[in-house]
């Protein structure tokens, strides 16, 4: 295997649409990558610059030492002589052609012999527990098996790489679980070079060694799902990664505590206008401090209760200000609640960027 480097890639689309700016970013042999922003941030743009599908207009990628692009010097290795193993969003099986002619394909183009494929197909479908799938049409079969076919056809090449764009979301919630799991075991077993594409935290959460997030073609923050969750860069990392969803509460600093005009926080902030982010994990509703150091608000009412998978979390509200809190108690809705802060939990931003 190998590792993947892209520098300084950009790409702009005629007339003047940047899908990419200036991306810069390593992905270690053996490592697992996700990309993950919102729909139009250049996520696909970005897999299929690697995959040599797109050109960029600047930058370079090599795999291990070796470029595969370098626009300054004119390098350009073609997608098939790059080796890499690319899984679509919509699986792009044949539908024509049963799943193992479907698996054998890239094995057919590279003219192998007749032997040499027949052993690799049913080697793959093992490891992929699809060998008694092999003699149906990809119309019998349910929506994770043909995921399976799919990415048995993008590793029966034995590529250097394996590229996957928004491979789940043809799944229905349970199976993209299975499926999430299934990928993620897959990959430490092969221990192959992963760089997978999603707009959907939870793959991310579930998957990544690491995380690269993007916006409008511009790189936020690449770091592991934990940094990333508790040290976001900027307000918008913040926002788009985190269940439930952060709090961001305008505020203002005051040298030695952040006045949020219902409440007043004892934090050290600079002077001046700022925004507060807590993540609702770290504000929280119960009968006392789950640990001393925590620091007791002043009591707000409980306006509502919402579950958030299966935990049950409150909006609570001050006189102006509203913020959703874990809840560890059994409060109605209306009562007023005893509210805990963990200070080490506030992010301060200023002008979207992250101070503290
Ligand atoms: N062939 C093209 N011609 C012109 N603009 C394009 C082309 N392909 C993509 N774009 C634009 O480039 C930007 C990035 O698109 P890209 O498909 O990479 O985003 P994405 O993050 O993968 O989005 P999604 O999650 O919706 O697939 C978007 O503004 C898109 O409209």
């Amino acid at each position: 295997m190998v590792s993947v480097t892209v520098q300084n890639l950009e790409k702009v689309f005629p007339p003047n649409v940047y899908a990419l700016r200036d991306v810069n970013v390593t992905i270690k042999d053996g490592e697992f990558l996700v990309v993950l922003g919102p729909s139009g941030s250049g996520k696909t743009t970005f897999i299929r610059c690697i995959a040599g599908l797109e050109t960029p207009t600047k930058g370079r990628i090599l795999f291990g030492d070796a470029p595969v692009i370098d626009v300054e010097r004119g390098i350009n290795i073609p997608p098939a002589k790059r080796n890499v193993g690319m899984v679509f969003q919509n699986w792009a099986l044949y539908p024509h052609m049963k799943v193992f002619d479907n698996i054998a394909f890239p094995l057919k183009i590279k003219k192998l012999p007749k032997s040499e494929i027949e052993r690799r197909v049913k080697e793959v479908a093992e490891a992929l527990e699809i060998s008694n799938l092999l003699d149906r049409y990809p119309r019998q079969l349910s929506g994770g098996q043909q995921q399976r076919v799919a990415i048995a056809r993008a590793l029966v090449k034995e590529p250097q790489v394996l590229l996957m764009d928004e491979p789940f979301s043809n799944l229905d919630a349970r199976l993209r679980i299975s499926a999430r799991e299934f990928v993620k075991s897959l990959q430490r077993r092969l221990k192959i070079t992963t760089i997978l594409v999603t707009h959907d935290q939870h793959d991310a959460y579930a998957l990544a060694d690491r995380l690269m997030v993007i916006n409008n073609g511009v790189v936020q923050q690449i770091s592991t799902t934990d940094e990333v969750l508790n040290n976001p860069a900027n307000i918008f990392v913040a926002q788009f990664f985190g269940d439930p969803p952060i709090n961001i509460l305008e505020g203002e600093g005051r040298g030695d505590h952040v006045d949020l005009g219902d409440l007043k926080i004892p934090i050290p902030a600079p002077q001046g206008k700022l925004q507060v982010g807590i993540r609702p994990t770290d504000i929280y509703i119960a009968d006392q401090p789950l640990s001393p150091e925590d620091l007791e608000l002043k009591p707000g009412r409980v306006l509502l209760v919402e579950y958030l998978g299966f935990t049950p979390v409150a909006v609570v509200k001050w006189e102006r200000i509203e913020v959703r809190a874990v809840m560890y108690n059994k409060l109605k809705e209306g009562s007023l609640a005893r509210v805990f802060l963990k200070k080490e939990g506030v992010k301060l931003f200023q002008n979207g960027v992250r101070i503290k």
